[in-house]
């Protein structure tokens, strides 16, 4: 394991933000800290960076307890969502900034600043100033600079919170081939679940100062460990009194054994993707019931139609068995 937290907890005066956090992050990993704002993400990673003090518990990385080390002992590397870079210096040399004060010879320095600046698609604009690249190009910068050192950890707070969703998600592509090329252990903070499902090895779910759950994407979605795990990584609605995801409902226009009837109240369409409310005939909240286009009009689907709806069983998935289509 690269870090290893143990029962790490703060406080901001009477308030807790962290409570006895145990984590294992493995090494050459991705890992996402998720959860929503306040929720203490932030925190642990300033205390595994060595910027924050935990009031108790300790710090490992790489086989070192760190607890104590300030930072710039710790050999991590940090990217912050609005990263300050030195606006007079070249983009090379922003790079070459920690290569630097660590002494290195001036070949040495150019050479790895060329080699981090391929690494992320930025060596024609080498000789440009910060404020000359865009957003996007900007947080490239200052992944480089902080791979430049060759951390053992890189730790990564929102760093992609302050763009547009299209370069968001170019960014967060482009990170993930990243991580392949280098395998360097990284940590990232997101409030965005999207981003981690697609890009983390390891997600560690965060509420309240408090790990909810810990696994890879896929465990976490078809196996979360509470109601807030499972309406936090996606739309959840309430059939027969139980939290289900919308697109795990089946539909039919016929009676089904444990079904709920309702009325199809709402139609809305998102591209391939129709949204339905049904208003049960018992009365009370609409569910909301997800499914693709071409389902939904192959079943005749509409405003003011009956329905029944139940949970597809998880080994069907969201298709309904032939049976039990109308
Ligand atoms: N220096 C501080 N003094 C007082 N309270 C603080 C301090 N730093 C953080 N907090 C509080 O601790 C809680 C956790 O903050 P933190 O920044 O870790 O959350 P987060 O999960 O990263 O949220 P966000 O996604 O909004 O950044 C918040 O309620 C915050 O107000």
């Amino acid at each position: 394991m690269s870090i290893e937290i143990a029962g790490v907890s703060r406080r901001f005066g009477d308030f807790v933000a962290l409570e006895d956090i145990n984590l294992s992050v493995p090494t050459g990993q991705l890992t996402a800290l998720l959860g929503p704002s306040g929720g203490g993400k932030s925190t642990l990673l300033r205390i595994i960076a060595g910027l924050e003090n935990a009031d108790s518990g300790t710090v490992e990385i790489e086989g070192t307890d760190a607890t104590r080390l300030p930072a710039r002992k710790r050999n991590v590397g940090f990217v912050f969502q609005h990263y300050a870079a030195f606006k007079h210096m070249t983009v090379a040399r922003n790079v070459a900034f920690g290569l630097e004060i660590r002494k290195q010879s001036k070949k040495q320095v150019e050479e790895r600043v060329r080699e981090m600046l391929r690494l992320v698609h930025l060596e024609q604009f080498a000789d440009r100033y910060p404020a000359q690249l865009s957003g996007g190009q900007r947080q490239r910068m200052a992944l480089a600079r902080a791979l430049a050192i060759e951390p053992s950890v890189l730790l990564l707070d929102e760093p992609f919170g302050a763009l547009d969703a299209k370069v968001r998600k170019e960014l967060r592509d482009w990170l993930r081939r990243l991580h392949d090329d280098v395998h360097v252990t990284t940590v990232f903070v997101t409030h965005d679940q999207e981003e981690a499902l697609e890009v983390a090895d390891q997600i560690v779910v965060i509420n309240q100062g408090r790990i909810e759950q810990i696994g890879t994407p896929d465990e976490l979605y078809d196996q979360p460990a509470s109601d807030f795990v499972l309406s936090f990584l996606g739309p959840v609605t309430t059939l027969g009194g139980r939290l289900v995801r919308p697109h795990d409902i089946e539909v039919t226009t016929a009676p089904v054994p444990d079904a709920v009837p309702g009325t199809v109240t709402r139609w809305t369409r998102i591209g391939y993707e129709v949204r339905l409310e049904v208003t049960p005939v018992a009365g009370g909240e609409p569910i909301l019931v997800q499914l693709t286009r071409t389902e939904a009009l192959h079943r005749g689907l509409g405003e003011g139609i009956g329905v029944w709806l139940r949970e597809s069983s998880p080994v069907n998935g969201s298709a309904a068995p032939a049976a039990v289509l109308a």
